[in-house]
């Protein structure tokens, strides 16, 4: 595996020099692999969204250095617009941010200010447009004729049509219904396995973290608290509630039963696991399952 991203000694202080002075980001380091789906939780405030603003060239820095590839985004500035094409970036509740007369042209706007044209730019469109589950007959309409949910999908669509190296979703599950939410994030597991692209994903949900991460960065007040494989981030309860987050339900039941003497192996994450777990072990005391 080769390292797509390093953050070196990251700090961000908003108002610096003003009695409103706040370090939001604090000497953060870490290496990210390329294809790796990385996990970003931390409570409220505790610098995520700074974090993430910084990746893709949109925040600079107050000090430390950001490696794309080896190469520090800011050494040529001029470049930076380039950087947030090959870092793309969903912010949350991206779908204020339609603008166009058609849901197709909102989706072709990054893709075509990256360049892409006639057929490739339409390629990019429609497979974007899929990704998403966005239907055809929809790419017609008018953005502010869609669902809410719609409109979300379309915004996440002109992120992928212009085919980033590394995708940064900051909460792009938030304020939709838990099916609409269970949908979207497939969609996204679905994006990463077939592009292979990189992925950073911002939420307070762990039970979507859990569910899709390889590895989880956690941050408490603008320092990287922990990062670690999943499993072994969600094995350590105690730590992570100090800092105000828990572990997904699913492994604190199962960690309670494990405790209690039962044989279930530590680091279930999802209910389908647990299934599994709770299905093999009734098997083997042979009861029907
Ligand atoms: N524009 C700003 N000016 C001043 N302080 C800010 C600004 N934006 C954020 N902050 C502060 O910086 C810190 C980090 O904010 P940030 O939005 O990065 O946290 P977060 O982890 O993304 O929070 P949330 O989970 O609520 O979205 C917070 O203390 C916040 O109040």
């Amino acid at each position: 595996m080769s390292h797509i991203l390093e953050l070196k000694n990251l700090s961000f202080v908003y108002g610096q020099g003003t009695p409103f002075e706040k370090k939001a980001v604090d000497n953060l380091s870490a290496t990210i692999e390329k294809g790796e789906f990385i996990g970003i939780i931390g409570h409220t405030g505790s610098g995520k969204s700074t974090l993430v603003q910084m990746l893709n060239g949109l925040m600079k820095p107050t000090s430390g250095q950001v490696l794309l590839d080896g190469r520090d985004i800011w050494t040529e500035p001029k470049k930076i617009r380039e950087i947030r094409f090959r870092v793309g970036m969903v912010f949350q509740y991206p779908e204020y941010q339609l603008f166009e007369d058609t849901v197709y042209k909102d989706i072709a706007f990054g893709a075509k200010n990256k360049g892409l044209e006639g057929d490739a730019l339409d390629k990019a469109v429609r497979r974007a447009a899929e990704f998403t589950g966005l239907k055809e007959e929809l790419l017609d309409k008018s953005p502010f004729d869609l669902s809410g949910g719609e409109k979300r999908r379309a915004a996440i669509a002109g992120v992928m049509a212009m085919e980033p190296e590394v995708l940064i979703l900051d909460e792009p599950t938030a304020g939709l219904d838990p099916m609409g939410r269970e949908i979207l994030l497939s969609q996204i597991v679905n994006y990463h396995k077939e592009r292979g692209v990189t992925v950073l994903l911002v939420s307070h949900s762990m039970e979507d973290i859990a569910r899709v991460a390889d590895r989880i960065m956690v941050l408490n007040h603008g320092t990287l608290h922990d990062f670690d494989k999943t499993k072994s981030v969600f094995a350590k309860g105690d730590d992570l509630r100090k800092i105000g987050l828990k572990v997904p339900q699913i492994t604190r039941i199962m960690q309670t039963l494990r405790e209690r003497g039962t044989d279930v192996p530590d680091g279930v994450l999802t209910v389908d696991e647990a299934l599994e777990v709770l299905s093999s072990i009734l098997k083997k005391e042979g009861k029907i399952w």
